[in-house]
């Protein structure tokens, strides 16, 4: 059998190389040249990247195959999720390998911005022995303001605190007795603004945040405001802050990042005021060995279809061990329940009744969707996009929980309303030591068979000599019983067939049962070709 490919786009350390093993095809391409990422897309399962690779939809369509985009680091503005989730694509980071050399070189960006230290290195490197002109400020009482106080920003934060320094910062989404906790007062921008002596970025760049910090937020700042950003370029509007400090409103920068890279050539590097590093955040052999190894591990769990817990766009939390087995169980009633209502339902109720019921089971209504759509959408179905394809589709779905299960140990139903109406339920287990799948109810009968390659279902009205002309139609047709089981409500009601088989039963050998025994419906399902 061929290896799953993985084409790494970027560099990805050793460590992370070595935890692929030889399980897989390593291709290697530099993703910043579109001329070789598109062709080289073409075959891959995997694709890992940094922050100079753009994964936009272009990108996601020219790789039929992808299964997984995996970024070695945490900023995802590089890859386009949403593409990724519409082709049933997994989206990856590795959302803590780098945040302590992240946070580490925003200190030495702040220190490099109040000493001026690169200036004065490159100054007396080159002979002059300036003392004066690169006199600095301390720290020391001075109150510093944080933009985004998420992973990166209280790591600042806490190294920063030795300094003697006041901490304020902005971040509206994280609850400000959090950030009391840290020593931190949650403020407004515009009050962060007009307080901070250094303004230090951790945001994420979002439509939100481009541009966040232009013209007229630093027409509020105080003139002898430093302003370091190791977030992402654009976050502060370089034209603005160029600007700011030709004019004397602000009084330095520390840049790692730029609205365009690579950035060799911008009109901040002439201010002698702004420091400059090529995006080196992350650039430290800890983080990147904990980036790849990182990525590294999820790439193989995601092609070996387990949950991956650093996915950014499945839904649902981790997987428990008891939890595992019921996911084949739930795809399974997802196709056996499109198989038997013949087209996708306007609601559906996934049903998760006994002990599993008290973990998280978000990803068995996953599953079950999974299963749902699997064999009526032409493009590839998973975790991630089987949620987006019920919306499109108008499907309303509803997990329901509970402890109780008077049958079985833990029971999974899918049950449906059709357009019309018509209700459509069917329920599994797994069974016994060895947890063998069954199913035990469909549209309401009580039975117990194993869904096996394939099936076939037959409601009809209760009454002698039904049992031998399914028997021999299929006869006639060469395909074996392998086992088959009636059940019925009362007794001359409504009477339900099934039957598992062992080769699919043509379309035709289907209808010309129900014809025979004035079925009211007949459905034959194939879980495997
Ligand atoms: N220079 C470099 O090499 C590196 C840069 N980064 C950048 O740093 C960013 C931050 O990383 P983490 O701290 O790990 O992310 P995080 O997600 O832990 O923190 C981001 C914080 O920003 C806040 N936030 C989001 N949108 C906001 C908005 N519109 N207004 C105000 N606050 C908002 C969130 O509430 C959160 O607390 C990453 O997104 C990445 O772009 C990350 C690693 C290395
Ligand atoms: O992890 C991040 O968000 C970074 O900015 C680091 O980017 P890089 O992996 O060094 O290209």
């Amino acid at each position: 059998m061929n290896k799953p490919v993985v084409l790494v786009a970027e560099e990805l350390s050793e460590a992370g190389l070595a935890v692929l093993g030889a399980d897989f095809e390593v291709r290697h391409t530099d993703g910043a040249d579109r001329s070789q990422l598109l062709p080289a897309l073409a075959e891959v399962d995997a694709l890992i990247v940094r922050s100079a690779t753009q994964v936009d939809a272009e990108a996601i369509a020219a790789a039929p195959r992808l299964r997984v985009v995996a970024r070695a680091g945490v900023g995802l503005d590089n890859v386009d999720v949403d593409a990724a989730t519409k082709a049933g694509v997994m989206v990856v980071n590795a959302p803590t390998s780098n945040i302590t050399s992240a946070a580490e070189q925003t200190i030495a960006l702040i220190l490099a911005s109040a000493r001026n230290t690169a200036q004065a290195h490159a100054a007396l490197k080159n002979g002059e022995w300036k003392r004066s002109k690169y006199t600095g400020v301390e720290l020391d009482e001075k109150v510093i303001g944080i933009l985004g106080l998420g992973k990166i920003g209280q790591l600042v934060a806490q190294r920063l605190q030795p300094f003697g320094v006041e901490l304020i910062a902005y971040d509206p989404y994280l609850p400000p007795a959090r950030a009391a906790q840290m020593g931190v007062k949650l403020l407004s921008l515009e009050e962060v603004l007009k307080q901070a002596d250094f303004i230090t970025v951790h945001l994420p760049k979002t439509k939100e945040t481009l541009g966040l910090i232009g013209d007229r937020e630093l027409h509020q700042v105080k003139p002898t405001v430093r302003i370091v950003n190791v977030a992402r370029g654009g976050i502060v509007d370089e034209g603005a802050l160029y600007s700011a400090i030709k004019e004397g409103r602000v009084a330095g920068a520390g840049l790692d990042v730029f609205s365009k890279e690579p950035c060799t050539d911008s009109p901040l590097f002439e201010l002698d005021q702004v420091v400059v590093t090529p995006h080196l955040g992350a650039s430290t052999h800890e983080a990147q060995e904990k980036a790849g190894t990182q990525v590294a591990r999820s790439v193989k769990l995601a092609l070996a279809g387990e949950f991956v817990p650093d996915a950014v766009n499945v839904q649902g939390g981790a997987v428990a061990e008891d939890v595992k087995p019921g996911l084949p169980l739930a795809e399974k009633l997802g196709r056996v329940f499109t198989a038997l209502a013949g087209e996708v339902a306007t609601k559906l109720n996934v049903e998760v009744r006994g002990e599993i019921a008290s973990q998280d089971v978000r990803v068995i209504e996953l599953a079950a969707l999974k299963g749902v759509f699997a064999d009526v959408i032409e493009e590839q179905v998973t975790y991630v996009n089987a949620p987006l394809l019920a919306k499109e589709r108008g499907v309303e779905v509803e997990l329901v929980t509970s402890s109780e299960s008077p049958d079985w140990r833990n029971v999974v139903t899918v049950r449906g309303v059709l357009a019309d109406g018509r209700q459509v339920s069917v329920s599994g287990t797994l069974s016994g030591p060895r947890q063998i799948t069954k199913i035990v109810e469909v549209n309401g009968y009580e039975m117990e068979i194993e869904p096996t390659a394939h099936l076939c279902f037959l409601t009809y009205a209760d009454r002698p000599g039904i049992v031998g002309v399914v028997g021999r139609l299929l006869g006639e047709h060469n395909v074996n019983i392998a086992s088959m089981q009636v059940a019925r409500d009362v007794k001359g009601g409504k009477a339900l067939i099934a039957l598992t088989v062992d080769s699919a039963i043509p379309a035709d050998v289907v209808e010309q049962i129900v014809a025979e025994i004035g079925a009211d419906s007949g459905r034959s399902v194939d879980l495997e070709d």
